[in-house]
Formats: C-alpha cells, structure tokens, sequence
C-alpha cells in the first residue's frame, strides 16, 4: 500500500512546492489492501452501525444492506457499482483524494461520485483532515440509492459547473450549500430528527454531538441562510440546518442560482453581517425556522 507521500505530487507556486493530488482515475487497488485496512473497516463499520441506531436516517442502514456492505471486508467498487447501476445510474470511481472543485464538479454533473481508494490508518480513527475510503463509502455512497437524492447530487454538480464560471464568490456560496446538507445535514423525519450527512456519519464523535448536544444551533433550512454561512473544518460545527424531505431540498435548489448569487455579491443589498459565523443568529425574518434544543 502507497504511503501519504507517495500519494500526492508537488507543483510549483508562488508560495513553493505545494502537494496537489492526482485527479487520475484509478482501479480500486482492492488486492492491495492489508489485513489491517479490513480490520480498520470492520471497527468503523461496527461501531458507527450501533451509534447510528436512531441517530442516522433510516436510508443508511436500509442502503447499506441493499448494497451489501458488511464489516466483513472493504468492499469492492465494482459490487457497488453493479447495484448502483440498476437503480439510480450513479458509478463510483476511484480517486487518491480531494480533486480540484471543477473536475469534481464534473464528476457529479455526469453521475460519476469519486471515492477516495484508500483507508485511515488505525491511529486516525476517530479523526483524520481529510475524507477517506470509510467516509466516503459509508458516508456518501448510500444516499445514492435515493432517486430524490441521487438527482440532487447531479444537480449539484452541474451547478458547480456553472457557479465556477460566474464568480469565486459564487463557487463559496455553493461549497456552504454542499458543506450544511452533502456532509452536514440534519433532517426531520416521523420518528425524530436524523442525520444524513456524511460528514457526521462517519464521524463518532459528531454523531453524538450534532443530536445529542445542546451547544449547537439546528435551523430549518434556509437556502440563503446557508449560502451566507461560513462553515468550521477543523472542529464540530456551531450550526446544522435541518430539512424536512429531500424533495424539499431538491424543490429548494432547482431555481436559476444567478440571481441569488448576484445578490449576494451585492454587499448593499443584504443586510450587514451578511456573511455569518455559524453562530451569529441571522437578523431578517421573524426567527420561523429555528429549533430549539427542546424541541429536538
Ligand atoms: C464541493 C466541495 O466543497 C469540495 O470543494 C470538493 C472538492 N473536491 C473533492 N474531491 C473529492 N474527491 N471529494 C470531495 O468531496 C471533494 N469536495
Ligand atoms: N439550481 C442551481 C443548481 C443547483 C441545484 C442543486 C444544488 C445546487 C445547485 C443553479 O442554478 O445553479
Ligand atoms: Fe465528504
């Protein structure tokens, strides 16, 4: 198995030598993978099931099933694929990491979702920088069998397709839009408040955190809103926006984006403080949208 620096390429910036990853496609290396890299699958798998029961949308574990991931072994790419294949059209393709944001903005637009190959060493379970084989397959990859949710994922990408050649500021206000619903969200469901985003489910500590805390805000989503947050990567977030359905996140984002971003980048027209830290209580509207710990 390839070492971390190995993995990524150095290009030369105006502040140095700067690690790029490969944005090659690749065969999931799946003979290479060690006992240990199973063994790392195995104790994530095991332990984020058993957290998630009654924490993560009933979709997770329904999908996982479908797919018949186990903790068993890492699975293949190619057994996914076939039951991807059947039912949404998504396809997943191997990748050493994060891609520039237009090649992944392409990828998504033509339904191909790109899964980092390799997994975590046993030291980074509980926290690693940067997303990973476990992020990535038992995060993203089983809100791909939603039709409603595979649809959005292209619509996102296609987006970003167009949000790139607009502005940089317009491509910000879009990663806020991926960041509080792809990898953050929360949803409101009959049996309670779940959570879809990968970035919490794959993550122990934040499953517990983003449900169970009372530190965080959870806000009924609000499309501007999000567009209009800064988002934390280095610890828990301050702030989850909660949908009620996918189709309403879907329903939400289909309208032209190119007003919405004119405005924005319009700092007249929006009130101050328009660009909001997480925990900064949005002044317009009447507070309708917002739930309390209690109500949680
Ligand atoms: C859109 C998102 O905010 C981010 O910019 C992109 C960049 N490139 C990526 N590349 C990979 N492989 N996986 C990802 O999740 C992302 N995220
Ligand atoms: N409607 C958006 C595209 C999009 C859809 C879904 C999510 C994100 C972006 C646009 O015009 O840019
Ligand atoms: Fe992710």
């Amino acid at each position: 198995m390839q070492t971390a620096a190995q993995r990524v390429e150095h290009q030369l910036t105006d502040k140095g030598y700067v690690p790029v990853y490969t944005t090659r496609v690749i065969e999931q290396p799946w003979d290479g993978y060690s006992a240990t890299d199973h063994q790392t699958w195995s104790t994530l798998f095991q332990r984020q099931r058993e957290l998630l029961v009654g924490r993560a949308a009933k979709e997770f574990v329904e999908n996982q099933e479908r797919f018949g991931m186990s903790a068993d072994a890492i699975p293949k790419f190619s057994d996914l694929n076939r039951v991807l294949k059947d039912s949404t059209g998504w396809e997943l393709i191997a990748v050493e990491g994060l891609l520039p944001e237009l090649t992944f903005f392409e990828h998504l637009a033509a339904r191909r979702f790109p899964v980092t190959w390799w997994i975590r060493k046993p030291e980074q379970l509980d926290y690693l920088s940067e997303p990973d084989l476990f992020h990535d397959l038992f995060g993203h990859v089983p809100l791909l069998l939603n039709p409603v949710f595979a649809d959005y994922m292209q619509a996102y990408g296609a987006g970003g397709v167009k949000a790139a050649a607009i502005a940089p500021e317009a491509l910000v206000n879009l990663t806020r839009l991926y960041w509080y619903t792809v990898e953050f969200g929360l949803i409101n469901t009959p049996e309670g408040l779940r959570i879809y985003g990968a970035g919490i489910v794959s993550s122990k500590g934040e499953s517990i955190y983003s449900l169970d805390s009372a530190a965080p805000n959870r806000i009924g989503f609000d499309l501007e809103r999000v567009m209009c947050t800064r988002y934390r990567i280095d610890t828990y977030q301050k702030t989850y926006f909660v949908i009620d359905s996918y189709e309403q996140l879907m329903e939400a984002t289909r309208p032209d984006f190119t007003p919405l971003y004119a405005r924005l980048a319009d700092q007249a027209s929006v009130p101050a403080g328009s660009v909001l830290d997480s925990d900064t209580v949005f002044q317009r509207g009447s507070g309708e949208g917002w739930l309390n710990d209690g109500d949680v």
